[in-house]
């Protein structure tokens, strides 16, 4: 691994060591403080350059365009709010996908297939185990967003989202979230319809570095990452993880998703 990952700075092929625990620590801390933790350039940033510059042929023939009209919910009616309310207010998503089985020998595929890998992240978010997808084509996606192509405001299904930057763009392409704004128990559908107003003074952005693993807790934080701009794409990596093992998507789901069963 050490040919694809910094191992010297970000242990997690020591699991259980003091330098792991430290690491864990500290994004235990992170995460419990800003619900988000970064390993700089966890990766390589030429394997991470050269992995996008690698799959720039397969996302130009063989990607999904994935292009959708949706509210930060995915969903289009809310028990308890309005057709009108401005909480449900839709904007575009658009960007380029490939998924797993279209990602060869590559490097991500190498990082997600090994077990550390999970180990490390289970004990980062305080979980006994977690797991790889069986899905071959959910497991690892990457995305590709060229000029004038974002990913709108949402909150994610699952409690923490992954990534991994391969290729950043010339300009734009920040990802941009607000804590604080909603819990289980409040919705808060009025600080909601503030934000994407974009009333909201509270919004923050970072802006992601090649290689650099995110891990994110976005259930009830809403996120989005702003439109690029300039000819470079921004790519970036989505690895999936469970609690359980052997989770796949219904064929239903995968041609929602992507457009193709597998
Ligand atoms: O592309 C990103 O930085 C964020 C991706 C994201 O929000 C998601 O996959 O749910
Ligand atoms: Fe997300």
């Amino acid at each position: 691994m050490r040919d694809i990952l910094d191992l010297d700075q970000f242990p997690l092929d020591r699991p259980g060591s003091p330098e792991w625990q430290d690491l864990v620590d500290r994004c235990r801390t992170d995460l419990e403080r800003d619900g988000m933790f970064n390993l700089h350039e966890l990766m390589h940033p030429h394997v991470a350059q050269q992995t996008a510059k690698s799959l720039s042929p397969s996302f130009a023939t063989q990607s999904f365009r994935h292009e959708r009209d949706h509210n930060i919910y995915f969903q289009d009616k809310i028990d308890g709010l309005a057709d009108d309310h401005p909480a449900l207010t839709r904007f575009k998503t658009s960007n380029l996908t490939l998924c797993a089985d279209q990602l060869g020998g590559s490097a991500l595929l190498r990082l997600y297939d090994w077990p550390e890998f999970a180990t490390f992240m289970a004990a980062t978010m305080g979980k006994e185990d977690l797991f790889t997808m069986s899905d071959p084509l959910a497991r690892v996606n990457v995305m590709s967003y060229c000029e004038g192509q974002e990913l709108n405001w949402h909150f994610d299904r699952s409690e923490f989202t992954t990534t991994m930057l391969m290729q950043a763009p010339d300009q734009g392409g920040e990802f941009i979230y607000r804590t604080g704004l909603r819990s289980d128990d409040d919705p808060n559908y009025d600080g909601v319809a503030r934000m994407l107003r974009g009333d909201d003074p509270d919004v923050q952005s970072i802006t992601l570095s090649p290689g650099t693993l995110n891990i994110f807790r976005g259930k009830n934080t809403p996120h989005r990452v702003g439109t690029v701009k300039g000819e470079t794409p921004r790519v970036i990596a989505v690895f999936s993880f469970f609690d359980r093992p052997g989770v796949t998507f219904t064929p239903k789901d995968q041609i929602g998703f992507y457009g193709r069963a597998a």
